[in-house]
């Protein structure tokens, strides 16, 4: 009997994509088709080729293939979106907003006509905004249409907490809500550590430092590499939300969903904890905040509302 194997579309094979291609790949997940502009479809499938010939080492039988055509993207179960330029030092993600939302609504309209059914999640930045404008392009309903933000920068934040304590990174819980932006909102309380709370274990200054640094982890890698920004940890978190729907594995994870009240909000795009499984979004949770605790998100909210009002495409 033929197993069924998901078929999984990455568009845009740069850092992230190609990443992010060759992890899930690694894991099985699915096959994989890595596709790019057609002036790069050689580089895309070169990419794709030195990938399929890691398969025998690492013992992979999912199959990787480059292309610049979007019929061979028919059908996807997933989609994953990273098309887009990135910025350099001295950039905020915003400046992308309207060069990514241009290639956004052009990528999504061609995933629309070939893979109507599948769940699409983007990464592109400013990735609030561009999950608006993939929703609104596409006219999927609200569960097939994801951003991803929240697992890279809880990530991030349990790195720093891990490294603080001296503690397995596996024992570490946290939660970062809000716009994927300086205005980001990691929930000092409610994380913990092996179940214990971290604001007994961490000296409030402290863990404002790692508060700070998590806001603005995405502009560290870009410090420090000087042409682009993350990959590893970005393709990482994909896998993870990939994996929770593909394996209908209804994980509590923060990932960009439209909000239509929840936390008081209305047609915005932005992260909060969800229930992510074979529905995509299958639940959205409205944590109980302090007064302080929301002022923070309004402030983030705010944030990704005037980035979102000004796309022009
Ligand atoms: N949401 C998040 O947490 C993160 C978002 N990002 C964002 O992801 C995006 C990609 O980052 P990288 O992979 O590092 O950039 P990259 O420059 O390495 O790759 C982007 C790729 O998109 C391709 N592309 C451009 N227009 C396209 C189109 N119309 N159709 C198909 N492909 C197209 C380019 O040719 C290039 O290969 C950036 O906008 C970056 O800011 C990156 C990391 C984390
Ligand atoms: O910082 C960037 O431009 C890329 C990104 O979103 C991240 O790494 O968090």
């Amino acid at each position: 009997m033929a197993i069924k194997r998901y078929k999984i579309t990455i568009v845009g094979a740069g850092f992230t994509g190609a990443t992010t291609a060759l992890m899930l790949a690694q894991k099985e997940l699915g096959n994989v088709v890595l596709l790019d502009i057609p002036q790069l479809e050689n580089p895309t499938k070169g990419k794709a080729l030195d990938m399929m010939e890691a398969s025998p080492v690492q013992k992979f039988d999912s199959q990787i293939t480059g292309t610049s055509n979007y019929e061979d993207a028919a059908d996807s179960d997933i989609v994953i979106i990273t098309a887009g330029i990135a910025r350099k030092p001295g950039m905020s993600r915003d400046d992308l907003v309207n060069t990514n939302a241009g290639i956004v609504k052009s990528v999504c309209e061609n995933v629309k006509r070939v893979a109507p059914e599948s769940i699409v999640i983007i990464l592109s930045n400013p990735v609030d905004a561009m999950t608006y404008v993939a929703y609104k392009t596409l006219g999927f309903p609200k569960n097939r249409v994801i951003g991803q933000s929240g697992v890279l920068d809880t990530a991030r934040y349990c790195t720093f907490i891990a490294e603080e304590l001296d503690v397995s990174v596996e024992d570490v819980r946290g939660f970062v809500l809000g716009g994927h932006g300086d205005d980001m909102v990691p929930l000092v309380r409610y994380s913990s550590v092996g179940g214990i709370p971290i604001d007994t274990l961490i000296p409030a200054e402290r863990i404002e430092a790692i508060v700070q640094r998590t806001r603005v982890g995405g502009g560290e890698i870009v410090n420090l590499l000087g042409n682009g920004s993350a990959y590893y940890a970005p393709a990482a978190s994909l896998v993870q939300m990939t994996e929770a729907i593909l394996k209908d594995k209804k994980r509590i994870i923060p990932v960009i969903a439209l909000l239509e009240g929840e936390y008081g909000y209305e047609n915005l795009f932005m992260g909060v904890p969800t229930r992510l499984g074979a529905g995509g979004i299958e639940q959205i949770f409205e944590l109980e905040l302090t007064s302080e605790e929301k002022a923070a998100l309004d402030k983030s909210a705010e944030s990704v509302r005037d980035v979102t009002n000004i796309i022009t495409v």
